[in-house]
């Protein structure tokens, strides 16, 4: 990957949610010019969002594979062998290629590509969508430090952007790229006893939200850890330490980690498909 980088050009194969995420971010990092940046989707549904950021579309996969050296595949996972099979002629040693398909793994990927090319798993989360993401990074064997360091600058607009090994990234699916969902269900349930409590529902959903993300930002920012932050909050023979022995009765401490390790068998599992 020896080029400006102002002229590194970058291909997208799929334009869904979790590629337009990426884009946006890469656009944002001002590295990466939006004229250098094309995507590829059999239909027109989700292209229209990359042209008005200025990048070029086209329903080819091979023809993203040709115009780019850093190309991402954003497809679901059972895509990816086809997807693969139709670029591997196209993919040359002067590729990087990053994948963000859960599950799939670097074996794979590099199976499935021409010998020596640089191969990246990549698992972002939704709110990439709001440059707020966690993003864990593993690399193949022909993907060097260099790669590394280019993706973390690259991709920085999009969050917390992390490195470690291949064996992290599924535990990285079930924790943070499902995880977000997780925490879905929970402001959702939130909102649900502030409702059961006699709250409007509009009014319950808007300060669930809020009350997650003030929560949130203490979390990243105080530099507390969680434990901490939460006795804070508990006064003695008070509301909170009434509330979270409900909880603790409930179990939800258990069923969020058995729902993490039920998501991360399923990247492994999908991983052997
Ligand atoms: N959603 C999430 O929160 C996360 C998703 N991921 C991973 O990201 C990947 C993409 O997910 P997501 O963005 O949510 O999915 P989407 O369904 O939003 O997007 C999938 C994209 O793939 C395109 N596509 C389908 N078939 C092909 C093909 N043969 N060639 C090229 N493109 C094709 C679709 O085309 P069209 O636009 O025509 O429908 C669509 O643009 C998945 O592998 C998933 O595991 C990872 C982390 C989080
Ligand atoms: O549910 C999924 O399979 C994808 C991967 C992580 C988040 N969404």
């Amino acid at each position: 990957m020896e080029c400006e980088l102002s002229q590194l050009k970058v291909g997208f194969v799929g334009a869904g949610n979790m590629a337009y995420a990426v884009a946006e971010g890469l656009l944002k990092s001002g590295d990466i010019s939006a004229d250098n940046v094309t995507v590829s989707a059999p239909s027109d549904r989700n292209l229209p969002r990359f042209q008005a950021l200025g990048a070029r579309v086209s329903h080819s996969n091979t023809e993203v594979a040709c115009a780019s050296r850093l190309l991402f595949i954003a497809v679901k996972p059972h895509l990816v062998p086809t997807v693969l099979g139709q670029i591997s002629p196209h993919v040359t040693r002067q590729h990087v290629v990053v994948s963000v398909a859960a599950g799939v793994t670097l074996a794979t990927l590099e199976e499935l590509l021409p010998d020596g090319v640089g191969v990246v798993r990549l698992m972002p989360n939704l709110p990439c969508v709001l440059q707020e993401g966690a993003l864990l990074l593993a690399r193949g064997s022909g993907a060097g430090p260099g790669v590394e360091s280019l993706l973390k600058r690259l991709l920085a607009p999009c969050g917390l952007v992390e490195a470690g090994p291949e064996g992290w990234i599924d535990a990285h699916t079930g924790m943070s790229g499902s995880g977000v969902a997780f925490v879905y269900l929970f402001a959702e349930a939130l909102a649900d006893g502030g409702v059961k409590m006699g709250i409007p529902a509009a009014l319950a959903q808007r300060i669930a939200a809020q009350t997650l993300l003030g929560a949130g930002l203490m979390l990243r920012d105080c530099g507390k850890p969680a434990s901490v932050l939460r006795a804070e909050v508990c006064t003695p023979g008070g509301t909170t330490i009434h509330g979270l022995h409900a909880l603790e009765k409930g179990g939800v401490r258990a069923a969020v980690m058995s729902a993490v390790e039920a998501a991360t068998e399923r990247a492994r599992e999908l991983g052997r498909k």
